[in-house]
């Protein structure tokens, strides 16, 4: 468990959970090891009291979930989260590069950080979370499910965190996993800041390129998303879910309430995962090729004015996407070694990490990338 988890070293005591939080109490088993108390993991509704109790006591979170759909492991949640601050704030990313302007991750560090949660669920546990540990952060939560939507909206509006958390709707799974956020990047008139500062900076003529290769410097490495997460349907089919349950020589320690939706996708958590690489590496490549061409305008003309016009009506501002890292939750050991395999395959990718995450009997990946700097 990452050293940040509250539960690091500190188990929860579920007697003293019930007595703050009254009605975990009918859940409640004694047994002669433990002086605790424990619930009967096999029980969904004692399970989801459980999770109620904990994101109650410990983070002053109020949740309503169906009993039909997954319930958060709280330990658990908490340790992708940490994994995340741990790469968008690491040493490598502020001090390691500080004398490398091309690099993206060093210009984060003074940024507040967005994140976007692919798949929320109906919990939207880890945006609520990661923004309760984090006041300043900003979530998009994106769900493709209408009844898991829907209630992870409820979910945010109960916590009152809807100017941190926006909830949208994925309609098209097809579709580029990022393109809402695209086309809400779209909607926005002004165009991107940096853009706007290039502008406002020099009216007149573009006399001073210092300034200039610095704004452009700024476009090219300021990401507009710190990082995204997923915790993906892991399996291909009903049969897979199956024989993976077999498979485990013990019993599973808690009861699997997942729906379908939540646990099954075509091609399982690879397949899903390369989805998501894939549209990353369509963004970035977007992006890029914006740059080259604004680069190129600027080399043709001195007139800011001009420039200015001509990068609005090709909507060069409004092109690709950029993330600081790209990270998503692996739930089967053997999917690493083809997830990792096909991020090495793709030139554009600078850097591919790779965690484990442990909570008792279970053990969980995490994969993470990120993209070189375009080039100037
Ligand atoms: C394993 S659940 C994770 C739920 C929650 N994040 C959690 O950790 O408890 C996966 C979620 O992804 C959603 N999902 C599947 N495909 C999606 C897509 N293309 N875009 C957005 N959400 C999707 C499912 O409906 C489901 O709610």
């Amino acid at each position: 468990m990452h050293q940040h988890n509250i539960y690091y070293n500190n188990e929860p005591d579920f007697i003293k959970l019930a007595e703050s939080y009254s009605s975990l109490k009918k859940y409640i088993k004694f047994n002669r090891y433990s002086k605790q108390g424990s619930i009967n993991f096999k029980d969904p509704r004692a399970c989801r009291e459980l999770t109620y109790a904990l994101l109650w006591c410990d983070f002053k979170i109020r949740l309503e979930i169906p009993l039909d759909t997954l319930c958060p492991v709280i330990p658990g949640r908490l340790d992708y989260i940490h994994w995340i601050e741990d790469l968008i704030f690491s040493n490598d990313n502020k001090d390691a590069n500080s004398n490398d302007n091309n690099n993206h991750n060093n210009i984060n560090a003074n940024l507040s950080v967005t994140g976007i949660d692919i798949g929320t669920g109906a919990s939207c546990i880890y945006p609520l979370l990661a923004c309760k540990l984090h006041p300043e952060w900003n979530f998009e939560a994106l769900e493709l499910n209408e009844r898991s939507y829907e209630y992870a909206k409820d979910n945010v509006s109960r916590n009152n965190m809807i100017n941190q958390i926006k909830v949208r709707r994925v309609k098209n799974e097809q579709k580029n996993v990022f393109s809402l956020l695209l086309k809400k990047k779209k909607k926005i008139n002004c165009g991107s800041e940096w853009i706007e500062s290039l502008f406002l900076t020099n009216n007149d003529s573009i006399n001073n390129q210092t300034l200039y290769n610095n704004l452009l410097r700024q476009a090219i490495i300021q990401p507009d998303y710190t990082f995204c997460m997923c915790n993906p349907p892991f399996y291909s089919s009903e049969e897979e879910m199956k024989q993976s349950r077999e498979l485990k020589v013990e019993a599973p320690h808690s009861v699997c309430t997942g729906s379908n939706n939540e646990m099954l996708t075509e091609g399982g958590e690879v397949q899903f995962i390369i989805k998501i690489i894939d549209d990353s590496v369509y963004l970035y490549k977007q992006r890029r090729k914006a740059i080259k061409k604004i680069c190129k305008l600027m080399k043709s003309t001195n007139d800011s004015k001009h420039l200015q016009k001509k990068i609005y009506n090709k909507k060069l501002h409004k092109k690709g996407l950029l993330l600081q890292w790209y990270t998503s939750l692996i739930g089967k050991k053997k999917s690493i070694d083809p997830i990792v395999a096909y991020l090495k395959g793709i030139k554009h990718i600078k850097e591919i990490k790779t965690t484990n995450f442990k909570q008792g009997k279970t053990v969980r990946w995490g994969v993470a990338w990120s993209f070189k700097t375009p080039p100037l």
